[in-house]
């Protein structure tokens, strides 16, 4: 009998071209994605080398990190952007790369964009020098984050070097409550074994509550796995993973389609598989989950209270929240519900989808944005934007006063000119609340879509759940 594995085996076995002794492996890879900040050396490392692409079809580029979300008739503002995606084209014209530039509706975050296109397929190794590359896991892809000399790697030889990770299964068993999104469930998953408990993991998420999301929550889970400190996150394909598939424009077609899904309902974990580490959570429990804090696991209910770090008996953690919490301008027993806001960012590769946008839009109502809050929307991609604007949901953001911008990573790592000012707090659907990532000595809260745009009505954070009944 041949020994039952996990998913996350089987990937691995069906792309290994080499193995060696000390447990080193060569990798095929089926999917490059590739984006303005961590190509340009790579390209400059072939150029220099005289070596090309090796095969230009399985890459895709698209420029998200530097894109202003303003209008982009105008200049853009910064200069430094402006070198870094003029790059950008020149590299993937000189090597023959399909590239969304800016002024193309498929731009958007590179994340976003795969999956969108039939590019993400289940059961493929897919790499992005990036680290939410992980989000493509949700497709049942091996996905993995890699940096710029690994760039240079795959595009010279379309292979990876990766030593072989552990599997972790992380079971969500039971039904999401209302009000309650993947958001929390990933944000209670991190809060629990901490970002460094996926260390030299692959988390597979299996369980009741991950099978009933759908492929948008689904790919917020898997988007955050790296925040959990692991290398990939992995969710099994399913019926709804081949219908969110079908018709996108790489997607397999005819004959090949059937072949295809024939392969992926193969791709699941065996019965009695070994996993070295299994972690369950009940979703059924589960509130809207806010982070207090400078790291994502720093996270507490809704209905909490900023934790006291007196209570840690460990010196050194103890000692990093205090700074954290001084870094957030939080006090150890504030209600988490009457922590006032100055910013709301909805977007991202974590929630900058078009179910993360009708989501925000349905909890809006009438209400208006607070008046001490300015608020923004993002959509992930070109083709968000064009959805939510055919279903008038640009017009329910706007009239309550919600800015609503062209695509791209926007605040969430302030590489464009949408940055929090110093001391500025932010409700954000974005994935990491590290000191300065959305401006210097800016503040972030990370929550679900629905939680961001209550926050930015209220002015503050408010239990959604409750919102909901005083809204009907
Ligand atoms: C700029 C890029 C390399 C970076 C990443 O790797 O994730 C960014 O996308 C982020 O989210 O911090
Ligand atoms: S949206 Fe944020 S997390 Fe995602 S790729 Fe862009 S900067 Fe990174």
């Amino acid at each position: 009998m041949t020994k039952a594995r996990t998913l996350y085996d089987k990937i691995w076995d069906d792309h290994l071209v080499d193995m060696q002794e000390d447990g080193t492996g060569l990798l095929y890879i089926d999917r490059h994605l590739v984006h303005e900040v961590t190509s340009p050396q790579a390209f400059e490392g072939l150029r220099m080398t005289g070596r090309k692409v090796r095969q230009p079809s399985r890459t895709l580029a698209v420029v998200d990190h530097n894109v202003p979300t303003t209008d982009r008739s105008l200049p853009n503002p910064d200069p430094d952007s402006v070198i870094q995606i003029a790059a950008l084209a020149k590299n993937t014209e000189d090597f023959g790369i399909e590239y969304y530039d800016a002024y193309d509706k498929r731009q958007g975050v590179v994340h976003i964009v795969g999956p969108e296109q039939g590019f993400t397929l289940p059961g493929m190794t897919i790499v992005c020098g990036d680290s939410h590359t992980s989000t493509h896991g949700a497709f049942g892809a091996l996905a993995h984050g890699i940096g710029t000399s690994e760039v240079e790697h795959v595009l010279a030889t379309q292979t990876l070097i990766q030593k072989k990770g552990k599997n972790m299964l992380v079971q969500v068993d039971g039904q999401l409550p209302d009000g309650v999104s993947a958001k929390d469930i990933i944000l209670a998953i991190i809060g629990e074994i901490g970002t460094a408990g996926g260390t030299g993991y692959v988390i597979e998420y299996a369980g009741e509550a991950i099978r009933a999301l759908s492929m948008e929550g689904r790919m917020t889970i898997c988007n955050m796995s790296i925040e959990a400190g692991a290398r990939a996150g992995l969710i099994a394909p399913d019926e709804k993973t081949f219908e969110y598939i079908n018709g996108r424009p790489k997607a397999p077609k005819g004959e090949s389609w059937d072949k295809a899904v024939a392969y992926w309902k193969s791709l699941t974990t065996d019965e009695g598989a070994k996993f070295d580490k299994v972690v369950t959570l009940d979703a059924a429990n589960l509130p809207p989950i806010v982070s207090w804090g400078s790291s994502p696991e720093d996270v507490i209910s809704v209905q909490g209270v900023v934790p006291n770090p007196d209570d840690i008996a460990e010196e050194n953690t103890r000692k990093s929240k205090w700074r954290a919490l001084e870094y957030m301008g939080l006090t150890p027993g504030t209600k988490i519900t009457d922590i006032e806001i100055d910013r709301v960012f909805i977007g991202s590769c974590t929630n900058g989808r078009i179910e993360d946008l009708r989501a925000a839009a349905a909890v809006i109502g009438n209400g208006k944005v607070a008046e001490r809050v300015s608020a923004m929307v993002v959509p992930g991609s070109g083709l968000v934007k064009e959805q939510a604007e055919a279903e008038g949901l640009d017009k329910i953001f706007k009239d309550a006063g919600f800015e609503w911008r062209e695509p791209g990573c926007s605040m969430c790592l302030a590489m464009n000119p949408d940055k929090l000012k110093p001391g500025e707090r932010c409700a954000s659907t974005s994935n990491r609340n590290f000191e300065g990532r959305q401006g210097f000595k800016g503040r972030t809260h990370l929550v679900s879509p629905t939680m961001a745009a209550a926050a930015a009505i209220a002015g503050h954070f408010v239990d959604i759940r409750e919102w909901q009944k005083t809204d009907a």
